[in-house]
């Protein structure tokens, strides 16, 4: 049993007629724009929006109507993956590169629900590098700040090149070894100059945390 794909589906029985709904990025998210889309094919009539140019196309090709950012009231609900999850609902995110787009869309919503299958819990955060999106403007200088807050700060490349976000930007892969104080940690890497967001999601934004085993059973945290 493929145990993102359970979690996925699981979350998108939350979703019902008239909703706006926030599309994550990922594996996992794909899974449940896959079943968005067949939802929305069977007749469910929602209005999405996407954290990133590859959920936006996935969901064109469904039919998903697509709402812009102008015309928007609320997101009732946001449904996306994660790379680590701890036992209080902090989360990672941003292995995809798309975190500054998924925080801004999942601060901003009523509901946040995370799906993911029972690999990415963890007791501590940290083993998963942290994902810092920055701009390019004066990169050596951001990284040196990453790295005297005591992480091994380093460019992510895709293919041979730096990988750049759907932001234009660039993304500092950090590791921290294990990161006690998730809160204290957010607040000082978003006081330095050059750091567009980071990939922790703090607990207090997290709604309901669904996660798929391969065995066909699912789990809420
Ligand atoms: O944060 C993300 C993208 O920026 C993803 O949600 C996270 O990387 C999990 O990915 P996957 O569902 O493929 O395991």
């Amino acid at each position: 049993m493929n145990a993102k794909r359970l979690a996925a589906e699981k979350a998108v029985e939350y979703v019902k007629n008239g909703m706006v709904v926030g599309l994550g990025t990922g594996s996992t998210a794909t899974w449940a724009i896959n079943a968005l889309g067949e939802k929305v094919k069977a007749g469910l009539e929602i209005q999405a929006i996407a954290s990133s140019v590859a959920s936006e196309n996935l969901a064109k090709q469904y039919g998903i109507s697509l709402i812009d950012f102008s015309e928007l009231n609320i997101i009732h609900v946001t449904i996306d993956g994660a790379d680590e999850v701890d036992p209080k609902g902090n989360l990672i995110k941003g292995g995809g590169g798309a975190l500054l787009r998924e925080k801004i869309i999942a601060y901003n919503s009523k509901e946040f629900i995370v799906i993911v299958d029972d690999t990415k819990l963890v007791n501590t955060l940290g083993k998963f590098p942290l994902p810092v999106e920055v701009v390019p403007f004066a990169v050596d200088l951001t990284l040196k700040q990453l790295r005297n807050l005591g992480s091994t700060a380093i460019i992510r490349k895709k293919d041979g090149k730096e990988f750049v976000t759907d932001n234009a930007n660039l993304i500092a892969d950090c590791s921290f070894g294990e990161i006690q104080d998730p809160d204290k940690l957010n607040t000082s890497l978003l006081l330095i100059p050059g750091v567009a967001e980071c990939g922790l999601f703090l607990h207090s934004k997290v709604s309901q945390v669904i996660i798929g085993y391969t065995d066909g059973t699912v789990d809420f945290l």
